[in-house]
């Protein structure tokens, strides 16, 4: 199991903090969601992490120790800017890569033969890269990060351009290679793939961390929802002690209850009015919790 982690990581251009004390862990057999809006410091940390760009201070440690150039190259790292060559065919090019990891050519053909054909692309192996689609190149890139067993995956916005079935097909590469231990770190603007995906989660706001956890553990901090579904209009629930209401819609309330007490105060309120369809707690969902801590 390997451990890719950040500590303190920090990154200024001129007298603007892009990151700006940024720790996190992306643990070994885990898919880390790294979101954030657009500027927040996803892709300069990620180019620190990969040593593309120096650090202004922290460190970034693989298994606890200060990570070394010869580890970076053991990693597979999907970079912001793509960067095949496009009059070289897909096939060549992976070999290529792989063979700057030390890989024998003929592993590497056949590992990129099989990659090529898992992610759709069997037939157009021998193709030159330019005359591919914007989503099949994308799809090339990854099969560039995931060559020679790296020891970590970093990708920046892997899932983008690429359309669902493509989608599927990266992450059952992506589950293979978190199955034999290795962390995988992934930024992406699809809340709804990266509730579906990860483990593990990681927010930037404006270069700092501003939540970091178990998709279920950040649902669960906050106030708990309650959705409350009676006959007639719930506009009533405004007057409900301890009860703060987000929403109502005709006979649909969502409220934020300040105890059990409030729970149940509102419970004995809809009693009395009339038939209670629904009273059941909400879990926000990441997007509402995205919003909440980057606004
Ligand atoms: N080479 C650079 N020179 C100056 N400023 C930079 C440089 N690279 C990044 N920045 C600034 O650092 C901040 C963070 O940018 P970064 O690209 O890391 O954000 P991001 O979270 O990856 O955004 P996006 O989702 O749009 O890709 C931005 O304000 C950006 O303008």
């Amino acid at each position: 199991m390997t451990s890719l982690e950040v500590r303190d990581l920090t990154r200024t251009f001129g007298d603007r903090r892009a990151v700006d004390g940024v720790s996190f862990t992306a643990a070994g057999g885990l898919l880390t969601g790294f979101v954030g809006s657009n500027g927040a410091g996803k892709t300069t940390t990620m180019r620190m992490i990969m040593g593309v760009l120096a650090v202004t201070a922290g460190e970034v440690l693989l298994d606890g120790a200060p990570i070394t150039r010869a580890d970076r190259r053991t990693f597979g790292y999907m970079p912001e800017e793509r960067g095949l060559y496009p009059k070289q065919p897909a096939l060549d090019q992976l070999v290529y890569l792989a063979r700057l990891r030390g890989v024998a050519e003929r592993s590497a053909r056949s590992e990129a033969r099989d990659l090529l054909e898992r992610l759709g692309l069997g037939e157009r192996a021998k193709d030159h890269v330019e005359k591919l689609s914007l989503g099949n190149q994308q799809r090339v890139q990854i099969a560039a990060a995931l060559m020679g067993r790296p020891r970590a995956l970093v990708l920046d916005e892997p899932f983008s351009g690429l359309d669902p079935t493509a989608v599927d097909g990266m992450v059952d590469l992506l589950r293979e290679h978190t199955a034999r231990g290795v962390p995988v770190l992934f930024s992406s603007h699809q809340l709804d793939l990266v509730e579906r995906l990860c483990e593990r989660l990681v927010i930037l706001r404006s270069g700092q961390v501003v939540a970091d956890g178990t998709p279920a553990a950040l649902q669960d901090t906050g106030a708990v929802r309650h959705r409350l579904v009676v006959a007639d209009d719930a506009g009533w629930v405004r007057g409900v002690p301890g009860v703060h209401t987000v929403d109502v819609d005709g006979p649909v309330a969502l409220v934020e209850a300040a105890d059990d007490a409030a729970v149940q105060r509102l419970l004995a309120t809809a009693l009395e009015r009339g038939p209670v369809h629904e009273l059941s707690p909400v879990r926000p969902s990441l997007a509402q919790i995205y919003r909440e801590v980057t606004a």
